[in-house]
């Protein structure tokens, strides 16, 4: 977990940072909830001008972890030092060095796209024109200019979701946390997100953390990506750093139309191994067998029963799995 990285580099450190929310006692009708210790000694560091991910399933701590770096919840114990200030201590800085975009920000809803933009971008301290300028800029990028002059409460999810993530650009914040900012957004939407993300990576040199349940977007825009599980960092690499983990074996999916055609004996053999979901047969297989077994199933007498397939190298869903995780949460788009 880099714990020998230069303090200069570093844009955000956690040290044993532990929250137990506490246990709530029975009242008439609803009953006690036990104690939950959200995040349970978490170390972690983001490079400057990295992105950096938290993935995990519902429930890991990501959010409790990201309300403690972002100062909105204090820690039981543990440090956290964001790019040279101690946000325990000084909980107010933390507004001065990031831009929070949450899971459900609704301050803004009274205020039309194009204002909430300019507005935010005011509140981070930018001079009038400046503001405006920024709010222009902003609207291109992630093509809201169609939808500038409604309120964000009369849009749709994906719509909405996407102007907080305009607001978030907005004004100069050398890091951006962001919980999971594509959440309901299409294709079109989350491609202007990630490419809006970048260039402040590349062009001001933003560190960005990001909260995400996306295994496969995770794999494209992460540097490095931190796994939790019940409060825990249970792995912490690059991508493919992670990926090694679980050595060269591949995934295979055989889709079958109906019934598969189990008198064959090596569909038979390989339902012994498969994990079957409906008419989806998943396996995990050296590359090699995995190549002569897609050669046996779309050239033998299987291939009528066969509706599709596909060959696929391990992904942070498989690393995810083979660490002892729970597969809930992990949502694959
Ligand atoms: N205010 C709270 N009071 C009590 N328990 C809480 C509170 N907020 C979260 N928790 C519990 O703390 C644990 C971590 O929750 P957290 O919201 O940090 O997880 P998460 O990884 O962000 O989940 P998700 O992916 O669903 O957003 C969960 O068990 C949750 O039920």
């Amino acid at each position: 977990m880099g714990s020998v990285e230069a303090p200069a580099r570093a844009a955000v450190r956690t040290t044993d940072l532990v929250k137990t929310y506490p246990a709530v006692r029975s009242r008439r009708g609803s009953p006690a909830a036990p104690a939950v210790r959200a995040t349970d000694g978490v170390s972690l560091q983001v490079r400057r001008g990295e992105v950096f991910g938290l993935l995990g399933p519902n429930g890991a701590g990501k959010s409790t972890l990201v309300r403690q770096l972002t100062g909105l919840l204090r820690p039981d114990s543990g440090a956290v030092d964001l790019l040279g200030h101690d946000v325990v201590r000084h909980p107010e800085r933390a507004a001065r060095l990031l831009a929070y975009l949450s899971q459900d920000s609704s301050a803004l809803d009274e205020l039309t796209v194009s204002l909430a933009i300019e507005t935010t971008a005011r509140l981070r301290g930018l001079a009038p024109r400046a503001a405006r300028r920024t709010r222009d800029e902003v609207l291109v990028e992630l093509e809201l200019g169609a939808l500038a002059g409604r309120p964000l409460n009369r849009l749709s999810g994906g719509q909405r979701r996407l102007a907080c993530v305009g607001a978030a650009l907005a004004g100069e914040r050398p890091l951006l946390v962001l919980d999971e900012p594509t959440t309901g957004m299409d294709p079109v939407a989350r491609r202007a997100v990630w490419a809006a993300v970048d260039r402040r990576r590349e062009r001001d040199g933003c560190t960005v953390l990001l909260v995400t349940h996306n295994v496969i977007e995770a794999e494209t825009v992460l540097d490095r990506v931190a796994v939790l599980d019940r409060g825990r960092v249970i792995a912490c690499d690059t991508p493919g750093g992670l990926k090694a983990l679980v050595g060269d074996d591949v995934r295979l999916e055989l889709v079958w139309r109906d019934r598969p055609p189990l008198e064959v004996p090596r569909i038979a053999e390989l339902r012994a191994e498969a994990t079957v979901t409906g008419r989806r047969w998943t396996l995990r297989l050296p590359p090699r067998t995995a190549r002569e077994t897609v050669t046996s199933v779309t050239t033998g007498p299987a291939f009528a029963a066969l509706d599709d397939f596909t060959l696929a190298t391990p992904s942070l869903e498989d690393v995810y799995l083979a660490l002892g995780g729970r597969t809930e949460g992990l949502v694959k788009a």
